[in-house]
């Protein structure tokens, strides 16, 4: 396969805080329509790589190929330009401003058209409908990751990094989460890299996964591979998908 067919290649990418490295040598492309997971035990660097692959900490070494370009040094606005979008494990919804004005933010800082992206959110996710004039630290848990999607779908990026999207959220809104992050990489040929610690989000949505051990990817699988305990117990620490 040529290098251009990836939206997003990171070649032995290197990060960490301060003098403490985490990241080492991370290696790996995605490709368009694509949906990839991230797993590992706590603690082992996937937040680490969610951040550095935005910007949000540096990198002491490799690269990030972005539209044939290598982003590895951009700030994070200039690699949302070159279509990254990021959802963050604390989701960072703005609690005092109505899911209107979240909304409202998303589309101004991608340069979009206020009234049509709030459309086309309502649009995605009907549930936004009712709750747009609603604060969002009223949401519940679930609704406040609806809108967290949302609003980084109104940056219209091509690669969308999420990271627990599923955490302390109900088993209805899991579901219609997977369902949406599908029809998007299917019809939209969204690319979506996803950390997770829900073993069955992780099998009902990506096509390969890649298991991260002290800051390296040591390996890749599957999904149908997450059946196995014992090879999801020994990289993941977590319970295999029920045989
Ligand atoms: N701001 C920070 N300063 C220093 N060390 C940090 C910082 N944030 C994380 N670390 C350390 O970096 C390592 C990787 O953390 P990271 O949050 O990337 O792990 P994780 O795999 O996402 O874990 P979890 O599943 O618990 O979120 C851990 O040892 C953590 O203690």
């Amino acid at each position: 396969m040529s290098s251009n067919e990836f939206l997003m290649q990171v070649s032995g990418l290197c990060a960490g805080y301060g003098s403490i490295p985490i990241l080492r040598q991370v290696g790996f492309a995605m490709k368009a329509g694509e949906i990839v997971g991230v797993l590992g035990h706590n603690g082992m660097g996937k937040t680490t790589l969610m951040k550095a692959l935005v910007g949000l900490i540096p990198a002491t070494a490799g690269q990030l190929m972005l539209g044939g370009r290598d982003m590895i040094k951009a700030a994070p606005h200039l690699r949302a330009h070159q279509g990254i979008g990021y959802v963050s494990q604390g989701r960072d919804i703005f609690g005092s401003l109505t899911v209107r004005e979240n909304l409202a933010i998303g589309a101004a800082a991608a340069g979009l058209n206020r009234e049509r992206a709030i459309e086309r959110a309502v649009n995605d996710f009907p549930v936004l409908e009712r709750l747009l004039d609603r604060r969002g630290g009223a949401l519940s848990g679930g609704e406040q990751q609806i809108l967290a999607l949302a609003r980084a779908l109104c940056g219209e990026p091509r690669i969308l990094l999420l990271d627990e999207p599923t955490e302390g959220i109900q088993p209805s809104i899991v579901e219609e989460i997977e369902d949406h992050l599908l029809r998007l990489a299917r019809e939209t040929a969204l690319s979506v890299l996803v950390v997770e610690q829900d073993i069955g989000f992780i099998g009902a949505v990506a096509s390969r996964v890649l298991l991260l051990q002290k800051g390296e990817i040591i390996k890749e699988m599957l999904p149908e591979q997450l059946r196995d305990p014992d090879a999801v117990d020994e990289f993941a620490g977590l319970e295999g998908l029920p045989v």
